[in-house]
């Protein structure tokens, strides 16, 4: 299996295409599907202070120590590879609503570093904008020392809207990574993939199966029908072709696997063109403008 390439941020930050999710994942199971995830090849991670499963994530990746792949994506022939290291790590965290201000996000990451067990984040993100708190900018501001100190290579947001990305960079001194987003075949966020482009900013893709329910679309079936791949293999592969950064999550070493499965074999034209009209306005999760 072909590994994840990676993609230049902004700053020169390395991150691996697709990465792993770990919204709705309890604590005790973290450890588990981090390790395995480790095993398939996968080396991005993604949580958040909400998901409340920092430290099963970094008891996960405590497994590296002891760690040594025996899967051939990266060690290549399936032998075993060289043990892992921090570097080859890349863990996003990400700051509560509860936790917007300047010394309050300060204290949060201080939080989050402690339950990951780690003496930096590769990349730290507002969760959401939450516009009537008025705190992003200063929370951002907050994350631009971090920044600078070291103790977070990448610094970014997620859930925001253009004038959310408007504002924020009237003041900001570090223009962000990334913008997290909801995003998927039913939902596919032009407009803000367009203003990413022109601001260098890397759009990443939440929910990217949009949480399994265009799984069942006709014609993502009909596409893996023809391409002998699954639908998620499909979906993913279009991310990969559209130049998202995604973070599937899955419960099984098998589909885990299968999502990461999607660097050897492409989708023609046509595919993605009918990829392309499923477009539908279809939200899984909140509208940012409704979160506070
Ligand atoms: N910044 C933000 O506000 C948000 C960020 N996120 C991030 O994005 C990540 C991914 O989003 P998420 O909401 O989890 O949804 P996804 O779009 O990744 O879908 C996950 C669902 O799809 C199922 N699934 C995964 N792979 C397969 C497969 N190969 N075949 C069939 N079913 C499959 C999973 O089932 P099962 O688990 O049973 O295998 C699960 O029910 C989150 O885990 C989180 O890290 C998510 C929401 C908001
Ligand atoms: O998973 C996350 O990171 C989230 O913030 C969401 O799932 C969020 O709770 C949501 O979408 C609520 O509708």
């Amino acid at each position: 299996m072909k590994p994840s390439p990676r993609l230049s941020l902004n700053n020169g930050v390395l991150i691996d295409q697709l990465g792993f999710g770990l919204y709705k994942v309890p604590p005790a199971e973290a450890a588990g599907l981090v390790t395995m995830a480790l095993e398939a090849g996968y080396r991005h991670f993604d949580t958040a202070a909400m998901y409340g499963n920092e430290t099963g994530v970094a008891r996960g990746i405590g497994s590296l120590s002891s760690f040594v792949s025996t899967d051939d994506a990266r060690g290549g022939s399936g032998e075993a590879s060289p043990s892992l290291s921090r570097e080859d790590l890349f863990v996003t965290t990400k700051l509560w609503n509860d936790d917007q201000g300047y010394d309050a996000t300060l204290r949060a990451f201080d939080t989050s570093m402690a339950n990951l067990g780690l003496e930096y984040v590769d990349m730290y993100l507002i969760h959401w904008p939450c516009p009537q708190r008025g705190l992003y900018s200063e929370s951002y501001r907050a994350m631009e020392t971090l920044y600078r100190e070291g103790r977070a290579r990448a610094i970014g947001v997620s859930n925001f809207q253009p004038a959310h990305l408007d504002r924020l960079l009237q003041t900001a001194e570090v223009v962000p990574a990334v913008n997290q987003i909801e995003l998927h075949p039913w939902l596919q966020q032009e407009e803000l993939r367009a203003l990413h482009g022109g601001l260098g900013i890397t759009t990443e893709a939440w929910s990217p199966l949009g949480r399994g329910q265009v799984l069942q679309d006709p014609v993502v079936l009909d596409l893996a029908a023809a391409h002998g791949r699954t639908p998620a293999q499909i979906i993913l592969r279009w991310h990969v072709q559209l130049g998202n950064v995604t973070i599937p999550k899955a419960s099984s070493y098998a589909r885990i696997r299968e999502n990461l499965n999607v660097f050897g074999f492409s989708l023609e034209a046509a595919a993605m063109d009918a990829l392309a009209g499923l477009e539908r306005g279809f939200r899984t999760g909140s509208h940012p403008d409704s979160v506070n």
